[in-house]
């Protein structure tokens, strides 16, 4: 099994406080990973870690057979990593299409590259992936209109669209499901069940049950900064030392 994340021995402390000890997992290349645990758990710093937003104080992060611990966050999606945050980061005012076309220079490898979204070439090749891309994920007819005026469930997705659009394999996503109406939750379901199915990687921290259970093989459960279990969420939620931390996984099994 090829492994597209792993973190070895990581921890963190703010100001005395530890909020991540001496934590190890592997997230399996093509497959989805939850991150789970009560509230101040830990979950945000360790994809702050793994995204290079802070520093580790030990340990190492290995993405795609890469060691990031030392590498600047910016850099890291040319491991192929992308992560999406609860704030969408798209350009409100551009079109849908225009913010794919920003996203993809994240991969451009020469200065005619990075020009190039830029000009207006009717049919130029990125402009030909982007709306194929946008196809795929029966999103095509929001192509050429304004990203404020779209409802946030399409927003999410077209996120995740310029995530893959900009190299990525291995998506880090927060929060995934919160503040999504029941059918734009069923829609992002689909949507990353398609990815799934592409070979793409996702590691997701989420407090919805349900829709960890609907996307993710494995869950990784922590509590005050420690891995508690790990295993199929089947699994997980019958573990003693799960129950008694994080009531939330029995109340919804
Ligand atoms: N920048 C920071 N400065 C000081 N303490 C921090 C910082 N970031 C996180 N912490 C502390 O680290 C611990 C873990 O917090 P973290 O946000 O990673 O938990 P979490 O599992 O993501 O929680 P939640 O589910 O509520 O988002 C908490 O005790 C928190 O107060």
């Amino acid at each position: 099994m090829s492994i597209a994340i792993s973190v070895e021995g990581l921890s963190k402390s703010f100001a005395g406080v530890q909020a991540i000890r001496n934590l190890s997992f592997a997230v399996p290349k093509g497959g989805a990973t939850a991150l789970i645990g009560p509230n101040g758990a830990g979950k945000t710093t360790v994809f702050n870690m793994i995204s290079g937003v802070y520093a580790a104080d030990a340990g190492r992060i290995v993405v795609n057979g890469t060691d990031v611990t030392a590498m600047p966050s910016r850099r890291r999606i040319r491991t192929g990593i992308a992560r999406s945050f609860q704030n969408i980061r798209l350009m409100p005012h551009l079109t849908v299409l225009e913010n794919l076309l920003v996203g993809q220079h994240v991969r451009a490898s020469s200065l005619l590259d990075l020009l190039t979204p830029f000009r207006l070439v009717p049919n130029h090749r990125w402009k030909r992936e982007a709306r194929a891309a946008l196809e795929e994920s029966g999103l095509g007819r929001y192509a050429d209109e304004t990203v404020s005026g779209l409802p946030y469930g399409v927003r999410k997705r077209i996120d995740l669209v310029r995530a893959t659009l900009a190299g990525a394999d291995v998506l880090m996503l927060d929060e995934p499901a919160a503040g999504l109406n029941p059918s734009e939750t069923h829609a992002l379901r689909d949507h990353l069940r398609a990815l799934l199915g592409r070979g793409l990687t996702l590691l997701v921290v989420e407090h919805d049950m349900k829709f960890v259970d609907s996307i993710c093989d494995n869950v990784v459960v922590l509590n005050f900064g420690e891995k508690i279990a790990e295993g199929p969420l089947s699994q997980v939620r019958r573990h003693p030392k799960v129950r008694e931390a994080y009531i939330g996984v029995e109340e919804e099994a």
